[in-house]
């Protein structure tokens, strides 16, 4: 990907509107440099209710933490948060050779929508149907994608944007981050038990509203019981009624990531702005700090895989 940044004009960078701030990738900061480039939000129907309050604040919060970049808001099922984009391209991404056209990365973690944002973005841009492959699980993006043209203009200056594999760090100090990257499918649900997810999912549900679980169990902190009336109410049972406790929990969680157990962040983005207030705690792990860690716990572990 870097070494054909040359050749890009332009780059679309996709965080995940639920973990804004973790989702995030250093190794993007130091890569893309000063390169021309737009923020998107994406997942947008899920970690917030349209119009309201809350949305705006938060909104109001993700623009001020990127004040060089114009941001946008993306959710794939609301065509007027793309059509947006497109706008701003129209005008923004000009191509210097007519021949070529203007080129547009599109970068992100794994399975953070940067295939439905292009298919969106061609659809808007162009009415043609889908192009690129989507899924609920990271890595179904392989390689750098062949470009797709997302705006047609008479003098042939055309926008193409290009999809890329969706990028995980090196290393994540932060076992918490991991989790949250984890509730949001970009790592694959086979790495981190689900129990321990459902677990996490369920410590943030309790700080929005227990009632959201309701109908499976009373307000409670504790995972396996919620869990196990989870499974008896949608009958994941295994041999001789036994509550499939890692099935469940998995469903719970996917549950969440379709909207279905509340939307709300798990990023905390007023700890966020205290912590951008302070210089000292502000410099983010750069890429060469990253690889050193993992190097080093690599050294510590020689059979251990070096990435997810
Ligand atoms: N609810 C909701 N789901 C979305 C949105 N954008 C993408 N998704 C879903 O998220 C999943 C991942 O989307 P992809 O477009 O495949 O993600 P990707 O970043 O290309 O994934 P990789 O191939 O791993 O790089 C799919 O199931 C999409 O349907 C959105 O705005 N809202």
């Amino acid at each position: 990907m870097k070494s054909m940044l040359s050749t890009i004009d332009y780059v679309v960078e996709c965080r995940d509107y639920r973990a804004p701030v973790t989702s995030i990738n250093p190794m993007f900061e130091e890569a893309l440099g000063k390169m021309r480039r737009l923020v998107v939000y994406t997942k947008r129907d899920l970690g917030s209710i349209p119009k309201s309050v809350e949305q705006k604040t938060i909104e109001r919060k993700l623009q001020t933490f990127d004040p060089n970049s114009t941001v946008f808001f993306t959710s794939s099922s609301a065509r007027q948060d793309v059509s947006q984009i497109i706008k701003h391209l129209r005008t923004d991404a000009e191509a210097p050779d007519k021949l070529v056209g203007c080129r547009v990365l599109v970068v992100g973690m794994p399975n953070v929508g940067k295939s439905t944002l292009i298919n969106n973005l061609r659809n808007s841009g162009t009415g043609k149907a889908k192009a690129m492959k989507t899924g609920q699980q990271p890595g179904i993006t392989r390689k750098i994608a062949t470009q797709v043209k997302i705006i047609e203009r008479e003098n042939g200056s055309h926008v193409y944007v290009l999809d890329t594999p969706g990028v995980f760090m090196p290393y994540v100090p932060d076992a918490e981050n991991m989790l949250k990257l984890a509730l949001c499918g970009c790592v694959k649900d086979n790495v981190i038990s689900p129990v321990t997810l459902a677990d996490y999912l369920l410590y943030h549900i309790n700080l929005q509203d227990p009632a959201i679980y309701k109908r499976w169990s009373e307000p409670t902190n504790d995972v396996v019981p919620l869990i196990e009336s989870f499974a008896r109410q949608t009958g994941l049972l295994g041999k001789g009624g036994v509550p499939n406790v890692e099935g469940a929990a998995l469903l719970f969680i996917q549950k969440w990531r379709q909207g279905e157990l509340g939307r709300f962040l798990i990023d905390d983005l007023e700890e966020e702005e205290r912590r951008r207030a302070d210089p000292a705690q502000a410099a983010r792990m750069s890429m060469t700090q990253a690889l050193r860690v993992e190097r080093t716990t690599r050294k510590n572990k020689p059979d251990a895989p070096s990435n997810l």
